[in-house]
């Protein structure tokens, strides 16, 4: 019998973008969700100071809620950190893990990437985790061997969880408005699909906008979205849900 695909994910990161003048969006978008027949889960990641408001902001909507990272740690002396029990508490039910501008700024490798997603799983959380290959990378055609690396070292060493979802994100199309071509987004995910269960979603990631989610989000093995920039305005993320109405 065929396997039946995952129901995609359209995710959000706000990243280190929105003050409370920003929960005007959060209230559009619930808005103009209920006036769609939707074929998609929809998340937004807010930064950590916003996570309580947007939740009563955007109550009774299908709108889930997602922390940008957290530690491995449940609690402890680690000033400025947020565990994933804290984003359970605050009302999300995922968290994404190993962000390339987390890894980039922050040091981080695939063994604490993995921590990290072992701290979502043991606080019930969806663990979303980020992988891409560089520019460099990619122009030395090691873009799959460095997928295949990372995929190894960031998901749990044994049986992975149903509640992961692998985002592909090259690391050249986030905020660049450069795009992989749908063969290259189709090369990589029939790789990550390969090596997954076929219950995981696996999102894209970089520089998607309203113009070019269709044709993204119809590529083979792709089952959602990890959206920056143009999740930040109601009326730019809603063109991107509605590929999936
Ligand atoms: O987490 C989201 C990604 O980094 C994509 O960001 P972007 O849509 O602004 O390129």
């Amino acid at each position: 019998m065929a396997q039946k695909s995952p129901k995609p994910l359209v995710a959000g990161n706000w990243k280190m973008n929105g003050t409370t003048a920003a929960l005007k969006e959060a209230r559009l978008l619930a808005g103009m969700l209920e006036d769609v027949r939707l074929r998609c889960e929809v998340m937004i990641c807010p930064p950590a100071t916003l996570i309580t408001s947007i939740k009563s902001v955007v109550k009774g909507a299908k709108i889930k809620l997602g922390g940008q990272d957290c530690h491995w740690y449940a609690h402890g002396a680690h000033t400025g950190d947020i565990s994933s029990e804290m984003l359970k508490d605050a009302g999300c039910s995922a968290v994404i893990v190993g962000h390339s501008e987390r890894r980039a700024d922050h040091g981080e490798t695939d063994e604490t990437v993995r921590l990290k997603a072992e701290a979502a799983y043991r606080a019930d959380l969806t663990a979303i985790i980020c992988i891409g290959e560089t520019l460099e990378e990619r122009k030395a055609g090691r873009t799959l061997e460095v997928i295949a690396r990372q995929l190894k070292g960031s998901l749990p060493m044994n049986a992975v969880p149903t509640n992961t979802v692998v985002a592909y994100e090259p690391v050249w199309a986030i905020g660049t408005g450069l795009t992989p071509t749908v063969e290259q987004v189709a090369e990589v995910h029939a790789s990550i699909r390969a090596k997954t269960d076929p219950a995981l979603r696996i999102l894209y990631g970089g520089s998607v906008k309203p113009a070019n989610a269709v044709e993204l989000m119809s590529v083979a093995n792709v089952n959602g979205a990890l959206v920056g920039g143009a999740s930040l305005k109601a009326a730019d993320f809603i063109g991107i849900i509605k590929a999936y109405t």
